[in-house]
């Protein structure tokens, strides 16, 4: 799969909502906030961590909107920093054991690349993201279906003004 057709997506999509709010500073530490507060949003509807509930985690659908969610702010920070370009093939690195090291692998991943945003801190960051993806069971196909359903959905939101 290319993804430099989510990448194109999500370039129009921030210029518009750049446009619409008439944003001209440097978004990019609160993108990363955005990405990290997406991940923990989508950690506590697997409730992989919650040791101390019976509760089960939310239907497929509900963990795959906030998965695509963070994948909206993971393109757009690659997008600032000119990184995007370079993605071609989505990035698979190594296998954890469980959902919970591979989501704090991932929070290392995104606070590395705010302090040191390179190619190399942004790869990791989307090998973690495959490895929350294999062990949620997501195909590449469901993702980039569920990208462009929110992709959509983002745009209404803002015309509608919310
Ligand atoms: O520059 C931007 C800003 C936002 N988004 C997208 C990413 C994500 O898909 C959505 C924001 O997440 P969400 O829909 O959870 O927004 P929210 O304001 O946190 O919603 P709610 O108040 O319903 O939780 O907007 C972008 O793609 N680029």
């Amino acid at each position: 799969m290319n993804l430099q057709s989510l990448v194109k997506m999500q370039r129009e999509l921030d210029s518009y909502i750049e446009q619409k709010r008439g944003i001209e500073e440097d978004v990019f530490d609160r993108k990363v906030i955005a990405l990290l507060v997406e991940l923990g949003e989508l950690a506590n509807e697997t409730r992989s961590f919650k040791f101390w509930s019976d509760k089960g985690p939310s239907e497929k659908a509900i963990i795959l909107e906030e998965y695509v969610d963070s994948i909206h702010f993971l393109l757009s920070i690659g997008i600032e920093k000119s990184l995007a370009d370079e993605l071609i093939e989505w990035p698979v690195g190594a296998e954890y054991m469980d959902l919970n090291e591979a989501f704090l692998a991932t929070y290392k991943g995104i606070s590395n690349f705010q302090q040191v945003p390179s190619a190399k801190n942004y790869t990791s960051i989307w090998e973690g993201y495959a490895e929350i993806a294999r062990l949620l069971g997501f195909t590449t196909d469901e993702v980039v279906e569920a990208y462009h359903a929110k992709n959509e959905v983002n745009y209404t939101r803002q015309q509608t003004g919310y």
